[in-house]
């Protein structure tokens, strides 16, 4: 059964003139890697002068999610779930993975807000708006530019800093300006798009990982451990999977 999780949200202070902020992250995570985590560090760093961070989510995309390379969810939630056990702040939010037909990030979005601002109505007899913003890397925001991958009225809500907001970190192979310059409604919510400067460069990819596995080399430090001994114990990764969801 599904459950929002909430083990780690902070209550936020009303009397503080920072707004709470939720950050979530999105994406296969086939596997989860470092730069993952990494990446929601950097954006809490990014953000906590300003907003109170609250809380953050990762979302697994669920298997009718189209990417031949995918494995099914159950690994990739448990690895994630795995992940994230030592975090003090970081949750995975399920809404996403369960669902067996893919779910638009920007309903992924709407459903925290909404989850996270019932939770704290009912439980906690605060009213209040949180902020929600998609922490992704360049080359998710360079998909906004791939004809008919995102409805404009989702492009749209997720870069408006009103709605919600992209916190973008950049990526080998993306160039950020070109990206937003190249499409309007970007150029238009520019200030809804926080680009966070990589300070520490990171260039793991799970495709990376995925070739390293099918390779018999080591992936030690380039993931946790924990989710590195899933690997191993369930034997995934071995070979270029057949697409699993033609066999149901
Ligand atoms: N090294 C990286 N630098 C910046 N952003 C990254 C990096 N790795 C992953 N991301 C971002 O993390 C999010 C989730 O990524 P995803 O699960 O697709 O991982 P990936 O490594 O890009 O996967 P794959 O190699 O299978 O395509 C996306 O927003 C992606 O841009
Ligand atoms: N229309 C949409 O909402 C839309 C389109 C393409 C990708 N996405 C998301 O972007 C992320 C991309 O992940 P990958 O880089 O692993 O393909 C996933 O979370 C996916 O759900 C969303």
């Amino acid at each position: 059964m599904y459950e929002f999780p909430i083990s780690k949200l902070l209550t936020p202070n009303i009397n503080d003139t920072k707004k709470p902020l939720i950050l979530v992250g999105t994406g296969s995570f086939n596997p989860i890697t470092y730069m993952h985590l990494r990446m929601m560090e950097m954006a809490k760093d990014y953000f906590k002068n300003e907003y109170q961070v609250i809380g953050g989510y990762l979302s697994p995309v669920g298997d009718g999610y189209d990417k031949k390379t995918l494995i099914e969810s159950l690994h990739r939630t448990s690895m994630v779930e795995l992940s994230i056990e030592d975090s003090n702040w970081l949750m995975m939010d399920r809404f996403e993975s369960n669902k067996p037909t893919f779910t638009p990030t920007r309903q992924v979005l709407d459903h925290i807000k909404l989850m996270a601002q019932d939770h704290l109505k009912s439980f906690k007899n605060i009213d209040c708006n949180i902020n929600v913003v998609l922490v992704c890397g360049a080359d998710l925001l360079g998909s906004f530019n791939i004809p008919k991958l995102w409805s404009e009225n989702d492009m749209n809500l997720l870069s408006s800093k009103d709605n919600f907001g992209i916190a973008v970190i950049s990526r080998n192979g993306s160039n950020l300006d070109d990206i937003i310059s190249n499409n309007q409604i970007l150029t238009k919510n520019k200030d809804g798009i926080f680009m966070i400067p990589i300070d520490i460069t990171n260039d793991v990819s799970s495709t990376k990982i995925r070739e390293k596995i099918r390779n018999n080399l080591s992936i030690k430090y380039l993931m946790p451990d924990k989710a590195l001994n899933y690997i191993n114990s369930n034997n995934i990764y071995k070979t270029e999977i057949p697409d699993f969801r033609n066999k149901l």
